[in-house]
Formats: structure tokens, sequence, C-alpha cells
């Protein structure tokens, strides 16, 4: 079995149904995709993983462990954690605060070497430290919102559209700071409108549209390609 394992995942919010059955695997040390036009439902997949959207039926495994029932703190002491797409820093408190909440499942003992970590791969923030994150730019705040879930020791971590409101500049930046987080050994799974985007980074691509799993591809091949062709012109895979 795979790190993460989700199995024929029925998940919403109430009355509303958003996953229809979907099921999808991310291996150690790999960078898994998810993509999909809006309100297909990749933001309920990853709240769904970490136990903040109604499960109906179908199961979250996580090292073999079945979590699906979990309370989002205990997924995070397991070793997951998550970046929301919005609302993903604390505006009136410092980059440091941020990064020091996000610990706050973990024993205290290495916080001093893990801020020291985060800063080494976001430089960027480390002469913010005394900032408020409100003062951040946007790509500065992406980074916050990851060096933040970085700081709970994840084993995988969930990022939704990160490059939401980043220029194609910062963007690149950013992605290549994903490929450093795999090198230390951490796992991604990536929601991401932008195509290309996800492609460059993943080692798999899932493409999710109207609650299912409607394809998978390796980047690189010619359906990978055609799937990339299939969102920039705007036509609907089924
Ligand atoms: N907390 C919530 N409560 C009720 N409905 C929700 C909630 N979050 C999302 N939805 C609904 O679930 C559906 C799927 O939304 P979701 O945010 O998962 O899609 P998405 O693929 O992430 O879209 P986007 O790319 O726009 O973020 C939409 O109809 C949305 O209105």
């Amino acid at each position: 079995m795979r790190m993460l394992e989700v199995v024929g995942l029925v998940a919403g919010y109430g009355k509303l149904k958003v996953l229809d059955s979907v099921s999808l695997r991310v291996g150690d040390r790999e960078v898994v995709s998810v993509v999909g036009p809006n309100g297909a439902g990749k933001t309920t997949l990853l709240n769904s993983i970490m136990g903040l959207a109604e499960v109906y039926s179908g199961k979250v495994y996580f090292d073999g462990a079945d979590i699906t029932g979990l309370k989002t703190e205990k997924r995070v002491a397991l070793g997951l954690s998550y970046s929301p797409q919005t609302n993903n820093v604390f505006p009136n408190l410092s980059v440091l605060e941020n990064l020091l909440l996000g610990a706050y499942t973990r024993r205290h003992d290495r916080l001093r070497d893990d801020v020291e970590e985060v800063f080494r791969l976001f430089p960027e923030l480390a002469g913010r430290a005394k900032s408020k994150a409100k003062n951040l730019s946007g790509g500065e705040r992406q980074m916050l919102a990851i060096a933040r879930a970085l700081m709970s020791k994840p084993r995988l971590l969930l990022l939704d559209e990160p490059t939401t409101g980043l220029s194609p500049k910062a963007s690149k930046s950013l992605l290549n700071k994903l490929l450093e987080i795999k090198s230390m050994g951490v796992s991604i799974l990536l929601v991401e409108q932008n195509v290309d985007y996800a492609m460059s980074v993943a080692d798999r691509v899932y493409h999710l549209v109207e609650g299912k799993i409607v394809g998978e591809y390796l980047p690189g091949s010619p359906e990978a390609r055609t799937l990339i062709e299939t969102f920039l012109t705007g036509r609907r895979v089924s």
C-alpha cells in the first residue's frame, strides 16, 4: 500500500455530495497533482483527507492505517499537513509566530532548528521574521503558509493552489521550492488549476471533473499533452 490511499471516496458537505467515488494514491517521496476546473471538488478532496469534509462512504488510509474517521489534529500528528488556498496565515501575527503555531502538535525541543531549516528553504522569510504576515507580498505569504505547514514535520504535504494570485515568475520560484521539499523526503499532493504548473513538478497527475477522477497521467506523455491542450482550449474531457 502507498503512503496515502484514497479508496472510493464519496464526500461533501451536508446534503451536497461533491466527490463521487474518488480513488487515488500518493507514494513515498512522490509529488502528485490533482488538476480540474473550478468547482470540480479539488479542495473538497483535500478537506476530506484532512477530516474537514463529510465522508459518506469510502476510505482514507495513511501508512496502511484507516484514518477516515480520525480528528484533524490526529492526522497532523501522524504526518499529514495542509496549506489551504486562502486564510492560510494569521495576518496579525509575525512570520515567526505563524511558524511556531504550525508546530502546535509537536514537542518543542527542536523548534529552533526547525525554524532555521524552513528559513534555509525560504531565505525570503528569514529577514522578515518579525514582520506581520499581513505585510508580506503574495508570494511571501504563500511561502509562509507552506513553511508553517512544514513546521509539523509532515511526511505528506497537501497544498491547495499555492500559485493563486502569483506572477508567473513567483509561481515558478514557488514550484521550485516544492521540488526542494520533495528532496527533503516529503511527499506532496498538489491541487492546481494551472496544468502546466502541475505537470512541471508532478510525478503523476490526476484529472478531476465534477467530482470524478477522469484520468491519470505521467507528465511528458502524449496523453498528458492532450490534457494540457484540453484545458487550454476550454474543451471538456469526460
Ligand atoms: N465548506 C463548504 N460548504 C458547502 N459547500 C462547499 C464548501 N466548500 C465547497 N463547497 C461546494 O463544493 C463544490 C466543490 O467545491 P471545491 O471548492 O471543492 O472545488 P474546487 O475544485 O476546489 O474549485 P476551485 O478551483 O474554484 O477552488 C462547489 O459546489 C462548492 O460550492
